[in-house]
């Protein structure tokens, strides 16, 4: 459904926030590791100078009053101590929610230790309000900018991830199921979605999600919500790739995604080496890359779903008027078991007669009940159980019997049968092209002969005639319909049929396909001329619009009944292996037969041996056995023949498949329209269209999620590299470290786990999620698996996460 329109390409923005020291870390002999030079540069562990030292002015003394690490960042942006929730604001979403209101997907998550100032950042406080609060303030400031031109609906979701427990924080209701949905991606299942009217009101949301979350005081963090975890943090080793927060995150960092990373340090020496790894880990992450694309969708989608809704609509609300109208018809007329008059059955039924007839039904039952939608019939038709019953509608209505609004015109347009004439009229056309085509090649190689060209333009005469017929008006077609089905009726009167399978004679006949022109018009002098073509047949069965099949000699004379044949009057002319071709076989026979045209003038003199009519139930010679009436078509090389060439068409095909057009107004749109599958992913509970914002929190995390387009990890091989490297050098750290935290924290193991880019999967997504999910384990390094890093206290909740979704309409 959506079409990525525009793209963009860049890098994951990676800014940092150093907080203040709180009054513990400014007690005693605590010093900050981090100097912040500027907006976008700052050091860490900097050599710490020594003026006042006595042995400054010596020669080779560097003034260095301590040698520290002396590290150089350089971020998207450094927030010092004294920066606010508004400037972090300023240079982080705000920025990005351009991009949110033209269908991108963006991020914001804070990474950092415990007590680094993460839900401070995100969600701050109540006089402090954080980034989640100013975003969605921005956004809707925005949305009512742009209301008379664009609407936009925002959703929130706001869950927990803790201890691999997906909780709902809006609408508690236990542990969620998070699945891949093929179309969808990520969902959690049951997850509530809501729709805050205004930012207060989403504040009030989140502060009332807050009370769900699961808190508890660390040492660190008074208001950490992970202290617990500990012995919880003890059950289980769980890999990565199975770990929910990574598996719902795996679409919201970096690949299609704007993603923001703050990342949130202390400046205290106490958590020197949280510090020191949070820095090398965001100054890593500035590596992954993005490719954007908006998530527009095209206006023409909808317009194609609602055209195709609204036919489907019209056509049912037509079918259930034409029910209710039946109904009260039968009402009218109790004795009639179809509900209409007498006359009115009677001459619908003969319409439904001549209808079949030309469209060379291939069972004589079908024209014996008429009107009615038995399954053959409505296959040889080509019209569904519900057109059908449409087109008898219409039949009705023509009769008189209904009245019809205009909307019941429309319908009726689309399962009229009148392409019927167009049918016949095409099957001329096509077989004058070839007789026109081989006229002219015969023309070409000087083998005219002197009849020749009389014949093709007698045939031209006659096809124009067809043509001039076509379109008389309704009036003249009426009153010949009439004419017709008065003769059909007549015909009926006399207990005539249409032809049964096996009614052909029996006797070894070659037949060709001989077509002849529409029925004869009294006032037409080129019907007239056409006439004198027409085979010598019996006065009798020389209905001036319905030929008649010619029957055998050595046929019983009870069953010399002619038969109703079917327009377009299809000819088959019998002759005996022996007997000469026809003169109007010559017109039509392919200029590498050799022809004899006195043999025609011959064969025209017999006509005693011209072909009987009889209805158009054609097989081809590639399936003989389809029907009793096997057209042979003898002599005349298959596929040189202009008859053979256009009489291969089952004209009761040609008839159907015309029939069966509806005139779908959304036909070619459809076609054109492709819908995506994706641009809704991780939402289940809504419509789409719809600008989304979630919410969430995972293990400590603040997450807005919300799963966008599909993403490509092409920072994942850095981020690995990095927190391989970071958890290496964390390792190796931890001895140091844990003599420095001294007696107060040495007790508390705290591991968090992070990428582990082992050379046995070299493939696999590592994304900045998979270190931000809880795993229960001791420091050491496995050699397998995730590493440990750290001496810490639990299953650290390292970030707050917010997750943008947006589709653009
Ligand atoms: N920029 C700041 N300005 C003032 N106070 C801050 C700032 N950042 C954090 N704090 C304070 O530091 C304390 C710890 O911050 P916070 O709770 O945000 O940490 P955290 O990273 O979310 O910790 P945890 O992971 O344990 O939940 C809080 O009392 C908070 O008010």
């Amino acid at each position: 459904m959506t079409a990525a329109t525009t793209s963009d390409e860049g890098n994951v923005s990676v800014v940092v926030r150093v907080r203040p020291p709180n009054p513990r870390e400014q007690e005693g002999n605590q010093y900050s590791t981090v100097q912040v030079v500027d907006d976008r540069f700052l050091i860490f562990d900097p050599d710490e100078p020594d003026t006042s030292s006595v042995f400054s002015n010596l020669k080779g003394y560097d003034g260095t009053r301590r040698k520290g690490k002396d590290l150089k960042f350089i971020f998207d942006r450094v927030f010092g101590e004294n920066a606010t929730q508004q400037d972090v604001f300023e240079h982080t979403t705000k920025e990005i929610l351009d991009g949110v209101l033209n269908g991108y997907n963006c991020s914001v998550f804070a990474y950092g230790a415990t007590g680094a100032g993460k839900t401070h950042t995100m969600l701050g406080t109540a006089n402090s309000p954080g980034v989640m609060y100013l975003t969605m303030v921005e956004l809707y400031r925005r949305i009512e900018a742009i209301q008379e031109e664009k609407q936009c609906e925002v959703l929130i979701s706001y869950l927990e991830v803790y201890n691999e427990q997906i909780q709902d924080l809006l609408s508690p209701k236990g542990n969620l199921a998070i699945r891949e949905d093929p179309q969808k991606g990520v969902v959690v299942q049951g997850l509530s979605f809501h729709q805050p009217k205004s930012a207060d009101q989403l504040l009030q949301m989140l502060a009332n999600g807050n009370l769900n979350r699961t808190q508890h005081p660390t040492d660190a963090n008074a208001s950490s919500s992970r202290s617990h975890a500990v012995f919880q943090s003890r059950k289980a080793h769980i890999p990565y790739r199975d770990s929910k927060l990574t598996r719902l995150l795996k679409d919201s960092i970096g690949g299609n995604c704007r993603t923001v990373m703050i990342a949130a340090i202390s400046p205290s020496s106490l958590s020197y080496d949280d510090t020191y790894n949070t820095l090398k880990y965001a100054n890593r992450a500035k590596e992954i890359k993005l490719s954007l694309k908006s998530n527009v969708i095209s206006l023409d989608c909808h317009i194609s779903k609602y055209a195709t809704v609204c036919e489907e609509l019209k056509a049912e609300v037509a079918e259930l008027k034409e029910k209710l109208r039946f109904y009260e018809m039968k009402e009218a007329h109790p004795g009639q078991p179809d509900g209409l008059p007498a006359g009115h059955r009677d001459r619908a039924e003969r319409k439904s007669i001549r209808l079949e007839g030309s469209m060379c039904t291939s069972s004589p039952n079908q024209a014996r009940v008429p009107g009615t939608a038995s399954p053959t019939r409505r296959a040889a038709l080509g019209l569904s159980k519900k057109r059908l019953k449409l087109w008898q509608k219409r039949e009705m209505q023509d009769s008189g019997t209904f009245s019809q609004s205009d909307e019941e015109e429309k319908t009726s347009i689309c399962i009229s049968p009148a392409p019927i004439k167009p049918d016949t009229e095409r099957l001329v056309d096509a077989l004058l092209r070839v007789v026109r085509k081989q006229f002219a090649i015969l023309k070409a190689a000087d083998l005219l002969t002197p009849g020749m060209e009389t014949e093709v333009q007698e045939l031209e005469l006659m096809t124009m005639g067809q043509s001039a017929d076509t379109v008389e008006t309704t009036a003249k077609e009426q009153t010949e319909e009439d004419c017709e089905t008065q003769a059909c009726g007549d015909l009926q009167d006399k207990n005539l049929q249409l032809p049964q399978p096996g009614d052909v004679d029996g006797d070894v006949v070659q037949e060709e396909v001989l077509v002849i022109p529409p029925a004869t018009r009294k006032k037409n002098p080129v019907k007239r001329s056409r006439q004198e073509l027409l085979p010598d047949t019996s006065p009798s069965l020389r209905s001036p619009v319905i030929p008649v099949k010619r029957r055998r000699q050595t046929e019983p004379s009870n069953q010399s009944n002619a038969r109703v044949p079917s327009t377009p009057e299809v000819q088959v002319k019998r002759q005996r292996k022996s007997s000469i071709p026809s003169r109007s076989q010559i017109n039509l026979r392919s200029s590498t037969q050799p022809l004899s045209y006195k043999a025609n003038e011959a064969t025209r003199s017999r006509p005693s041996k011209q072909a009987s009519l009889c209805t158009p139930k054609y097989t081809t010679q590639a399936n003989p056995g389809a029907s009793t009436h096997v057209v042979t078509k003898g002599r005349v090389p298959l596929g040189t023949s202009a008859f053979q060439n256009c009489a291969a068409i089952p004209p009761a095909a040609l008839a159907a498949s015309d029939l069966n057009t509806t005139f779908d107004l959304t036909e070619g749109l459809d076609k054109t329209v492709t819908f995506g599958t994706t641009e809704f992913t991780g939402w289940e509970n809504f419509d789409s269209q719809r600008l989304a914002c979630t919410f969430g929190k995972s293990s400590g995390v603040a997450v807005f999620t919300m799963n966008g387009l599909s993403v490509k990890h092409s920072g994942s091989a850095q981020l690995a590299s990095a927190a391989k490297s970071y958890a290496h050098r964390r390792k190796r750290s931890s001895s140091s470290t844990s003599s420095r935290l001294g007696s107060s924290t040495a007790n508390r193991v705290r591991t968090t786990r992070l990428t582990h880019g082992t050379g046995k999967n070299p493939l696999r997504p590592p994304t900045i999620a998979e270190s931000c999910s809880p795993r229960v384990q001791s420091g050491k390094k496995t050699g397998k698996g995730p590493m440990a890093f750290g001496r810490t206290t639990s299953a650290a909740p390292m970030t707050r996460f917010m997750h943008l979704t947006a589709v653009k309409s």
